[in-house]
């Protein structure tokens, strides 16, 4: 079976630019990789290739076993859910059409398109499964951030993704939405064991304790990577933020001080 994510050699430039540089990752079924790094290492710009969002200037990225270049990125970002805080859309939807929108991959309904009552039922069950039972009619304008990025994440979860990516998914929350949201995300890896994701994070407190792997990125390269407990450790944290971090490790979350 081929690697969810295989990126080799990777280099993003813009502008005479190198915003990535060097970067090999390889994530497999059933990983959950933490993606951390500085302000402006790259993270989003190497969640936007996992994405299929863009194109490497150089190296290669295969995304779920396609090469990016020799195929269609509209098609194959139908396998992938992609939750994105930055999401946007024009009109005032309510939970239930923003999951839908999942499944035509648009930022809002598609005129005239109908779900199937299967599709219909599943939005509103996944709506259920990240606990928006009560607010599966309410409007978009009328959500906290915290339930936005539920109804996000069940938008995501739609089409049966085999890769789950998640920028910064606790940005924003307070802590007990945060909580919430963690365990919605810890939850729905054991509900699907074959998914695989990539999350991107400022903070370490907010990676969920099913978190199997993680990449530090410092200035568009790879500073360290392999299984989280082997990557996030005090001396290799503080070398990618140049700062001194004592990093702990409690029933399974993780916490960063000054040294
Ligand atoms: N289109 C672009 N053209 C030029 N520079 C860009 C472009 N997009 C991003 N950059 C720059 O590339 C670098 C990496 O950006 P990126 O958003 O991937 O970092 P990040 O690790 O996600 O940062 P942050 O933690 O601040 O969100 C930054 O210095 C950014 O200013």
């Amino acid at each position: 079976m081929p690697s969810v994510l295989d990126l080799r050699g990777v280099r993003v430039s813009r502008q005479a630019r190198d915003l990535l540089e060097g970067v090999d990752l390889r994530v497999e079924a059933g990983e959950h990789w933490a993606l951390i790094g500085p302000n402006g290492a790259g993270k989003t710009t190497l969640l936007t290739l996992c994405g299929a969002l863009g194109h490497p200037s150089g190296g290669t990225v295969e995304v779920l076993g396609e090469r990016l270049g020799r195929v269609e990125l509209r098609e194959l970002r139908t396998h992938i859910g992609h939750v994105d805080p930055r999401h946007r859309m024009l009109g005032d939807n309510t939970v239930a059409e923003v999951v839908l929108t999942g499944v035509t991959g648009t930022s809002d309904p598609v005129p005239r398109w109908e779900p199937t009552p299967d599709e219909a039922d599943r939005a509103v069950a996944l709506a259920e499964s990240v606990g928006l039972r009560a607010r599966v009619q309410a409007r978009w304008s009328t959500l906290s951030q915290g339930e936005r990025g539920r109804a996000l994440i069940a938008r995501a979860l739609i089409a049966d993704p085999a890769l789950l990516l998640l920028d910064e998914p606790a940005t924003g929350l307070d802590v007990a939405a945060r909580e919430h949201l963690l365990e919605t995300v810890d939850a729905l890896r054991i509900a699907h064991p074959a998914i695989a994701s990539v999350t991107v994070t400022h903070h370490l407190e907010d990676l969920p304790a099913s978190t199997t792997h993680a990449m530090l990125l410092r200035a568009g390269r790879v500073y360290a990577t392999g299984t989280s407990d082997d990557v996030l450790t005090s001396d290799l944290v503080s070398g990618a933020f140049d700062f001194p971090l004592a990093i702990t490790r409690d029933a399974g979350r993780w916490q960063a001080r000054r040294a």
